[in-house]
């Protein structure tokens, strides 16, 4: 049953978590309203026990248009300088469980860079991902830059940075952008069922794991492997590493108890 709130929907299947945004009428431009009923959605979800992933989505049209320009228009710099516009989406680079985007349509500026922050990205063959805030007269503000060249490298992400074009499903998967293209209806569907895959593993592991790749960004190659490393070290602590090693030997499916 999806809650409903002003701008998103929230739902529970099994182990997942879904987030819908629901502001058809804007094409999902993430105004404050909704940044912090999805910011609020995720947190609860990151601290549930009961949660193993979450599933973030928009429309079929469009996943986000971007940050609401209508909404920051008017603003001066010391207004966005002293609210500090969009300091709270980092919240969402924090979340310790692992977040799937599922993207059907535009994912523009603020929408591209929301992708970005998750996990894993499955777009619908109709996904059109860009930052096109050159053609306002900015540039990205919520990781753009930064996290699209780590995604595409310096080439492409210069390309779309200072064109402002738009990159189709097919070529963001090309790129290393995204993990996947779907078809469009049914990326929700694919996205449900690789976050239900994903929560279905010993959720320690899965927190880990995340943890680990995250780490690449920000180590280099020595410390990043001898954080791997201790991290690995420290599964072994866990009752599912007992119970996923068990099973193995006892040829039957593991039942982790995310402990
Ligand atoms: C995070 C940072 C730092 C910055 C940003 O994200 S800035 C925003 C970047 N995004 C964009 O520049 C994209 C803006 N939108 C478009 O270019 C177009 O809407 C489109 C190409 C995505 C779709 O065009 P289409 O003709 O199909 O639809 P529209 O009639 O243009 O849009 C429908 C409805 O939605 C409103 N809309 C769309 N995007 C935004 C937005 N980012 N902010 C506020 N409102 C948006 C659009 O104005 C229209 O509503 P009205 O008919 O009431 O004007």
């Amino acid at each position: 049953m999806a809650q409903q709130f002003e701008n998103i929907l929230v739902e529970h299947r099994g182990r997942v978590g879904l987030v819908t945004l629901n502001r058809p009428q804007a094409l999902n431009a993430l105004n404050k309203a909704t940044m912090e009923e999805v910011v609020a959605a995720v947190t609860a979800m990151d601290a549930d026990p009961a949660v193993g992933a979450v599933v973030i989505t928009g429309s079929e049209k469009a996943f986000a248009a971007g940050a609401d320009i209508k909404e920051m228009s008017s603003k001066g710099y010391v207004d966005m300088y002293a609210e500090d516009w969009f300091r709270e989406w980092e919240s969402l680079t924090r979340l310790r469980i692992p977040v799937v985007a599922a993207v059907s349509g535009f994912a523009l500026g603020g929408g591209c860079e929301l992708a970005m922050m998750c996990d894993i990205i499955i777009a619908g063959d109709n996904a059109k991902f860009g930052q096109p805030e050159i053609n306002l007269g900015v540039i990205p503000g919520m990781g753009g830059s930064q996290r699209l060249t780590h995604a595409v490298g310096k080439a492409k992400a210069m390309d779309m940075v200072l064109t402002g074009r738009m990159m189709d499903a097919a070529e963001a998967e090309r790129a290393g952008l995204v993990s996947r293209v779907v078809p469009a209806a049914s990326v929700v569907e694919e996205a449900v069922k690789a976050a239900e895959v994903i929560a279905s593993k010993s959720k320690p592991a899965a927190m880990l794991a995340k943890e680990a790749v995250n780490a690449a960004f920000e180590l280099g190659l020595t410390q990043g492997v001898l954080f791997e490393r201790r991290m690995f070290h420290s599964l072994f602590a866990t009752e599912d590493q007992k119970e996923g090693m068990a099973a193995f030997s006892e040829k039957r499916q593991p039942e982790f108890k995310h402990r």
